[in-house]
């Protein structure tokens, strides 16, 4: 990584940079993508089932289980480690079905710890960590109101459907038991929410269904924030050239800046290449340029700020901006 320093909540350049000059290259093999979650020994059956029912768009549902469950996998081994059970090195293995899996077998067990899976961690903010009061007071009549309440809604399914693929295994590593659904080869005991009787749905919804497992809500919370403010789309090699979604651990340190002094290029490999703009020096920020799939570079503000937690160029609080009826969440009104 030649040039760069990670510092604060960004990366920073150590020396002056030439211009094009490489400052990181990041293999596909180090990325979190969409292949990991349906390869995945736990919880791959699942995932493919539910791609297999909802088709491409379950992607990032996907994407956001599998970070999910590999986090409350790391906690638990965690928990173990705290409470003292790692003396033998297989005690703190946590045995998910019938195989144990030791501590270092989370693939991106460092990366997972480094991410802001909590409102507030590396100064993360989104509309999925805010009470359903807070988007009504402060989002509503606004142009972010729906975009909110529509990626809520979507996360809110999504938790009642991952607990069916995901619960299963992380209660067995609890030691909680739990059916054998969400594992390869375990005979597929669970059922997606749309294949629930109405008996079954009528039940669930009165809160007499099985609870959602512990700890779920708030780690599929933090993986979709996480999806949504750091994944990047990226020419998949392995798939014909597909887009596909993936985490770019590295990569995803850098800030945004409308104008930004880095650039990065996909290569044919399905690495990622970061270079140098002009004229930076030693001690600059490096930013880089986030771009929303559906809007290219014209994303409105409203919009990034619902996708990515953060308004471009502001930096005092946005309820602030709220509060003034700013243009950026309000339609200008003509004053007669
Ligand atoms: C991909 S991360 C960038 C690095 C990051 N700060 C981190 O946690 O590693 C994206 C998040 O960084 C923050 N961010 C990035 N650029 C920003 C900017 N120009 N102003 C304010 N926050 C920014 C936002 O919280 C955004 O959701």
């Amino acid at each position: 990584m030649g040039g760069l320093r990670a510092g604060g909540y960004g990366a920073f350049a150590k020396s002056d940079l030439d211009e094009d000059e490489v400052l990181l290259r990041v293999p596909r093999s180090c990325c979190v993508t969409l292949d990991d979650a349906l390869s995945d020994v736990e919880c791959g059956a699942g995932f493919r089932k539910l791609m297999e029912e909802a088709g491409p768009g379950a992607d990032t549902v996907v994407i956001a289980g599998y970070l999910a469950k590999e986090y409350l996998l790391l906690k638990e081994y965690d928990r173990r480690l705290e409470a003292g059970d790692d003396d033998d090195d297989d005690d703190d293995a946590v045995v998910v079905g019938t195989r144990p899996r030791p501590r270092g077998n989370v693939k991106f067990a460092p990366y997972l710890r480094t991410l802001p899976w909590e409102r507030g961690v590396n100064a993360q903010e989104h509309v999925l960590f805010w009470e359903d009061g807070d988007v009504e007071a402060l989002l509503g009549g606004s142009l972010a109101y729906a975009d909110a309440v529509e990626t809520r809604a979507t996360v809110k399914i999504a938790t009642g459907i991952l607990d069916g693929i995901i619960g299963p295994v992380v209660r067995r590593a609890r030691g909680e038991g739990g059916n054998e659904g969400g594992e390869e080869g375990g005979g597929g005991g669970f059922r997606f929410p749309w294949q629930r009787s109405r008996e079954e749905e009528e039940r669930a919804a009165a809160g007499g269904g099985e609870t959602i497992l512990d700890g779920l809500e708030e780690a599929v919370r933090g993986a979709f924030v996480i999806c949504l403010t750091r994944a990047f789309v990226a020419p998949s090699p392995v798939d014909g050239g597909r887009e596909e979604d993936r985490l770019e651990p590295v990569l995803d340190m850098f800030q945004h800046s409308n104008v930004p002094n880095i650039r990065h290029r996909f290569v044919d490999d399905g690495s990622i290449v970061v270079t140098a703009g002009p004229n930076v020096r030693s001690g600059d920020e490096l930013f880089n340029r986030y771009q929303g799939e559906e809007d290219g570079d014209s994303m409105p503000y409203h919009k990034f700020f619902t996708r990515f937690g953060f308004v471009p160029g502001v930096t005092e609080p946005v309820a602030n901006l709220i509060a003034d009826r700013s243009t950026i969440f309000f339609p200008q009104r003509a004053v007669v």
